[in-house]
């Protein structure tokens, strides 16, 4: 397996840098080059949760994007954007449990991109699952 650490983009809530997003997550997105699908590794501290000790699914949506966004700029550098996203919640992921997201490009239709993700504990349990649609921009 290679991992390569992807750039990150600075101001966001994801994958940004706290010096320009005070409230960044501050993850390191990585490309699994052999199977071509992102990686973020992760461990949610207390300012991630909802009801208390589980994390909020909003911020787990948003893991889920970034990994899908990012699989596709890997391997088309022009801009997409989010259009649709389905997100399936199957186990709670726990305050300071140890996780991966991983995110696929499965196909592209015109300016369409189909892609997929999932977030599994240390176990190897799928514990949220997204599939989503990303529109090339016109404008950016
Ligand atoms: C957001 C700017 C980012 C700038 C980044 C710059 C550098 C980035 C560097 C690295 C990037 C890597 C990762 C980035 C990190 C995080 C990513 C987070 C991603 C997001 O969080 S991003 C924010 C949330 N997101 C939006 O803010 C979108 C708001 N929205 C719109 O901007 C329009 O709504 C748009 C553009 C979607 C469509 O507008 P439009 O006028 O261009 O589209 P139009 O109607 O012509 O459709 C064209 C084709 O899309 C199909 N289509 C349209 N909508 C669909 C839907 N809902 N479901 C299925 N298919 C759909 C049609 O069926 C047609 O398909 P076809 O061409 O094949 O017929």
């Amino acid at each position: 397996m290679s991992l390569k650490v992807l750039p990150g983009t600075p101001s966001c809530f994801v994958c940004g840098d706290k010096k320009e997003n005070s409230r960044s997550l501050e993850l390191n997105i990585c490309w699994d080059e052999d199977d071509e699908h992102t990686s973020i590794s992760f461990v949610p501290d207390g300012s991630w949760c909802g009801y208390e000790g589980i994390v909020h699914g909003g911020i787990l949506a948003a893991i889920l994007d970034d990994a899908m966004a990012w699989a596709i700029k890997a391997l088309d550098d022009r801009t997409y954007v989010t259009a649709k996203m389905n997100v399936t919640f199957k186990r709670p992921v726990q305050l300071h449990g140890h996780y991966s997201a991983s995110g696929f490009l499965d196909r592209k239709e015109e300016r369409r991109a189909y892609t997929s993700a999932l977030i599994q504990d240390e176990d190897g349990n799928t514990c949220v699952e997204a599939k989503a649609v990303f529109v090339l921009t016109k404008a950016i």
